[in-house]
Formats: C-alpha cells, structure tokens, sequence
C-alpha cells in the first residue's frame, strides 16, 4: 500500500468518522480504520466524495497507509479500550511517529502513556476534543498536550480543522504530557455545572412563575440575545419548545427525569478533591444527576412536606424571570471561575505552563460550553496571566455586585417554595465563603485540636499550637 494519507484515524464512531470527513474535506487524505470492518466501509460508502479516504482493514494495512512521519488519531473509548488499541498500534510505529489521543481519557493515563511511548521515540499527544458529531464534522475545539515538538507538526493540522472564532483557530497547544485532557476534563465540568444552572433556571419559571415549556423557549431565547449568548441556552430553547409527536406533550414532559452520564463530570470532582480545589458547582451538578439517578431514594422522600407554593401575578412573574436571568448569570461566572481555578491549581502542581487566557480562547467556538461571555474571560485572563478570580475583573466584579439583590432573592424563594437549586446555591455560597472577613474554618480548627491534637495556628502569633484539652487548666503548647 502506497503510504500516501497524511493522517489516520482509527475509531470510526460518532466522533472518529466525523473527525476524519473534517480532514478530508479541508483536502487531507485520511486513512480510516475501525476494529468491526463495517464502520469502515460504511464511512467510505456514504462519504467517500467528500475527499480522500484510504481504508484499512488491518492495523497494519491501517500504518502502511501513513506517510511519515505517521499521524494517527485514536477516536475510541477513554479507558481499557484505548490501551488495548495502544498495544496493537504502537509496536507498528517507529521513533519520530506521532499517536493523537482524541478520546476522552484520564489526564493521568495520558501522562502514563505519553512517558511509556518518550522511551520508544514516539511522541504521544493527548487532546482534548469538544463539539459533539456536529463540532467534530464542522469544527471542534481542540485541546492538544504532549510536546511542543509534536504540536509544531500537528498543530496547523488542528487549526485547519477546528472552528474559528474572528478568524482565530479553537485550537492550541496546552501544556506538557496530559495538561490538554486535563483542561477538556474541566471543560466537561463547567459543561455539567452550566447544564444544571440552565435546568434550574427552567425548573424555578416553570414551578414558580408557572411558564410552559414553550414561554420558557422564548424566555431563553430572549437571554440567548444578551450576556448568556451561549450554545447550550441555545439548545435548551430547542429541547422546551419541542413537542413529542407520539403524545402531543410537550417533549420535556416526556422525557425520564433521571440523569445519565459517562464520567468525565465526575473525574473532574474527583481530582479536584484531590488537587484542593473547592469546584463546588461543578460538584453540585454532578451530584444533582446521581441524585435523579436514585428511585428508590427519591421515592423515600417524595411523601414528605416541602415549601409553600404561592402563585405569582403575571407582573410578579415578569420580575421574577428578570431575577432569574441575574442568578443564572453570577452563578454561571462562578462556574467558570471555578474551573479556571482549577486549571490553575493543577498547572502548579504538574508544573504546566498553560496559557488561561488562550484556553478561554479556544472555547468560544466548536465546544459545547461556547459562550459570548468567554471572551470576556479570554480578555481578563489576558491582561493578567495570574489572574487569581474572574472577581477580580472589575467589570466581573461590577456585573455581581449588581446580581446582589435578584440572586439573593432567587436562592431564597427556592428554600421557601421548595424547589431543588443545588447549583446555584452552591453558587451563591461558595461566593460568600471567599468574601467572608472571617471563617467558621477557625472552630473547626479547634474541634480537630480537641479530638485529635490536630494543632492549629492563632491570628496573633506565628506557629503551631495545641491546647492540651484533657487538663482542667487547658494549658497551650506552642509545638
Ligand atoms: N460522543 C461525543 O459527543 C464525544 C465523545 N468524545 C470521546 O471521543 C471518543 C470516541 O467517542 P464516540 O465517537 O462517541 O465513540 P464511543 O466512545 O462510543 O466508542 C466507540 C468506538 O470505540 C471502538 N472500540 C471500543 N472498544 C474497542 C477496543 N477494545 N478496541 C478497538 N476499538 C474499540 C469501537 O469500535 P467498534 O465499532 O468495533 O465497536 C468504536 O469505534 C471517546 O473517548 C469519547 O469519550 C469526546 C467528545 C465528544
Ligand atoms: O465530551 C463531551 C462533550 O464535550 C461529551 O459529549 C461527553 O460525553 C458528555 O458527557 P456526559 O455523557 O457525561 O454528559
């Protein structure tokens, strides 16, 4: 076989095939390949005149087809999956050739694999890839790790493929090792926190101000021409103003209120437990569809009272979805900031040298988070790379100072009237934490120094000190 196609993409479903149709038509010839042959054939059955393919049906047939040095995406599930493709592709591979993770895999088996494959001369590249079926075929966003080297060769080849914003390419080299799956983990993490905003701004206009779904599309349609222009409100106004055609209902009445996920949401909180980073309408969110998730603990609970539910006047309604849209807005910069945070912490401690700003940068197009709003984070992140809050902005700051009032009101009425808001109260909380003067972190100090001889530190003196809490004159040592 001539090797002949500049890249190879093995993995042919939703993502794989959409990926490799993006490459050949922007005139990349593209060798395909897929364990179950079928997908193969299909692929270049139904798309073969939009460019040049080369199918393979072996793994051999699949390298032979690459010119060098080789490019080969790998478009299969994160996990056992996409070791066992490694095991068979990387023994066909020679020093200098380049594997593209395109997968959702965990950062830290990126760094595993990309280490293994160093020692063999093969450059490994983690990339982070959002956008879904339709972002992959018409543009994604692009999150590549792995070395400056490799992102020199494959990085035009991204940039071609990925969606631009004013003419800036959605993709850019992140960091070292596994810094790009990192940062599409804490993209997905924003994507669930944002999602669960959105559906809590839904759920409080149906239940209180009494919207049907169709009046709450045109509510979000109406936000979607302001400050929370984004994608999933977008989506969002699509799903509320379907109606089923079996039933006649409206669609979000039809559909099972329980949750599903595949994981990344959780792999988010899960590592930023362990990196310190208080991500906590991330985890809210995450939590929220394991919640929905639960039947019978759900139906342990639904006999019992709730809040107080009081109609509202239409004029009171009217007020009341204009105090929504400043909650969903501050709770949603909250999110965001949360997840940059995060970024952060994690760039300390792998030693990543990320660009925030550009990472911001890459998401206002082909991703599902895409969002007006995150050019102005791009913007901030920009004129200070140590930017350690987006509260810091003042423009940011200005926007949730105004909130205040609506945002407070909001997360009130749900305690009064009942309704589930896990995610904006998280919010709304994890704000007044951060600008408390003082912490009830303090006592918590003590409790620990009384049961454990934790140790704590004072406000007036420098080091550690235990209060020996057994003796009756509780005398302190300073240790
Ligand atoms: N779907 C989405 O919207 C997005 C997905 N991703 C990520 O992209 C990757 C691909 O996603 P998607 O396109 O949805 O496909 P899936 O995650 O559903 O994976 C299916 C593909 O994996 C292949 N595969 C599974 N196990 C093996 C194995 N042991 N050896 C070889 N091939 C195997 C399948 O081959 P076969 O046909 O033979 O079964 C098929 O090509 C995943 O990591 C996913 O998390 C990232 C962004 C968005
Ligand atoms: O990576 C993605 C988008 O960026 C995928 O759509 C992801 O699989 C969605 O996550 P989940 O299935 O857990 O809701």
């Amino acid at each position: 076989m001539n090797a002949q196609a500049h890249i190879g993409v093995t993995g042919l479903a939703v993502m794989g095939r959409n990926l490799a149709r993006n490459f050949a038509r922007h005139g990349y010839t593209v060798a395909v390949h897929n364990r179950t042959a079928a997908r193969t054939r299909s692929l270049v059955e139904e798309f073969g005149d939009e460019g040049t393919f080369v199918p393979a049906k072996t793994a051999r047939e699949f390298v032979d087809a690459l010119q060098r040095p080789r490019r080969l995406m790998i478009m299969v599930q994160a996990g056992v999956a996409t070791d066992a493709v490694l095991d068979e592709f990387a023994l066909l591979l020679e020093p200098g050739d380049m594997i593209i993770d395109g997968g959702n895999a965990h950062f830290a088996d990126t760094r595993r694999r990309e280490a293994a494959l160093q020692e063999r001369g093969i450059h490994f590249v983690g990339a982070g890839i959002s956008g879904g079926e339709e972002g992959a075929l018409n543009g994604p966003s692009i999150m590549p790790g792995g070395s400056k080297e490799s992102y020199a060769v494959l990085g035009p080849m991204f940039e071609t493929i990925s969606a631009h914003v004013d003419g800036e390419p959605c993709s850019t080299h992140i960091g070292s090792d596994g810094a790009g799956h990192f940062v599409k983990m804490v993209h997905n993490g924003i994507e669930y926190a944002d999602m669960q905003l959105i559906a809590e701004a839904y759920d409080l206009l149906r239940q209180v101000a009494q919207y049907s779904p169709a009046e709450i599309a045109g509510i979000f349609r109406t936000w979607n021409k302001g400050r929370l222009n984004s994608y999933l409100i977008e989506i969002t106004a699509e799903v509320l103003s379907h109606t089923d055609a079996g039933t006649g209902r409206p669609f979000a009445d039809v559909i099972a209120d329980a949750a599903g996920e595949k994981g990344t949401g959780r792999l988010t909180v899960q590592t930023a437990l362990d990196l310190g980073s208080p991500v906590t309408a991330i985890a809210q969110a995450t939590f929220a569809r394991a919640a929905s998730s639960q039947p019978a603990l759900r139906a342990a609970y639904r006999p019992l009272p709730g809040g107080t539910p009081i109609p509202l006047t239409r004029s009171e309604a009217e007020r009341f979805t204009a105090q929504v849209e400043q909650a969903l807005y501050a709770s949603k910069v909250i999110a965001y900031d949360q997840g940059f945070k995060m970024i952060q912490d994690a760039a300390l401690a792998y030693r990543w040298d990320i660009d925030f700003g550009a990472v911001a940068g890459i998401w206002r197009g082909g991703c599902i988070i895409r969002a007006a709003f995150l050019d102005r984070i791009r913007t901030a992140h920009a004129a200070d790379p140590h930017l350690v809050s987006l509260l810091a902005e003042p423009a940011f700051a200005q926007e949730i100072t105004a909130a205040q009032v609506p945002w407070r009101e909001v997360v009130a009425t749900t305690a009064r009237r009942g309704v589930p808001t896990p995610a904006f109260t998280a919010a709304l909380s994890y704000y007044d934490t951060l600008r408390a003067e003082r912490l009830p972190a303090a006592l918590i100090q003590g409790q620990r120094d009384y049961f454990g001889a934790h140790t704590y530190q004072r406000t007036d003196k420098e080091g550690s000190f235990h209060t020996h809490w057994a003796r009756p004159d509780r005398p302190e040592t300073h240790i």
